[in-house]
């Protein structure tokens, strides 16, 4: 499968960046291809490496002014325009989208796949990776919104979360079936 995750471009400690390794692991051990910002920086490189280390693919979406930031070990870097089209990009080369935790980046990215699943425009699985409960407030702001009615269609199936590495990579089986 090719799996986009969207995740902190910042150096995070232990807590954040163990479950991402394990994560990376289980992705490349699985054969699976990361599509991911295609930069080093922070979680993505440990990511990024993980993937690598365990003989996945490494497929980076990247814009053109940041092209001589492109993580060196990638098997494909794609070049975009400008923001928009990168996001479009991910999406569009990803089977599935799983959410590691993050900034504005990474709730920005989350965001518009949701609203463009919540319109119909694509029925990927989106599962959030949380072991550390960071997106409490998130997924409690999203069950409001689901229970009073602002969602045209229920949360669970816009949006699953795991509560572990293992847990998130099992949650998109269904998109390879
Ligand atoms: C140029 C520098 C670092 C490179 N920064 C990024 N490269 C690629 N993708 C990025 C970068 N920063 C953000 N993103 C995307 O947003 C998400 C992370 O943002 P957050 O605010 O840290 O959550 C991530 O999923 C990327 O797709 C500095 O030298």
């Amino acid at each position: 499968m090719n799996i986009c995750v969207f995740c902190s471009a910042y150096s995070l400690d232990e807590r954040y960046s163990a479950p991402a390794a394990e994560f990376a692991r289980l992705l490349g051990h699985g054969g699976h291809t990361l599509v991911w910002g295609g930069s080093n920086a922070g979680l993505m490189g440990v990511l990024a490496d993980g993937v690598k280390e365990a003989g996945g693919r490494l497929v980076g979406v990247l814009v053109e002014l940041l092209a001589h930031k492109g993580y060196q070990g990638a098997d494909e870097l794609v070049m975009t325009r400008d923001l928009a089209e990168r996001k479009a990009q991910l999406l569009m080369r990803a089977d599935a989208v799983v959410v590691l935790v993050g900034g504005l980046g990474t709730l920005d990215e989350v965001t518009e796949v949701l609203e463009l699943k919540k319109h119909a425009l694509h029925d990927k699985p989106v599962v959030v990776l949380d072991t550390t409960g960071f997106y409490d407030g998130l997924r409690s702001q999203l069950e409001r919104m689901d229970a009073e009615g602002f969602l045209p269609r229920p949360l669970a199936e816009l949006i699953t979360f795991a509560g572990s590495p293992a847990e998130a990579l099992a949650l998109l089986a269904p998109a390879s079936e």
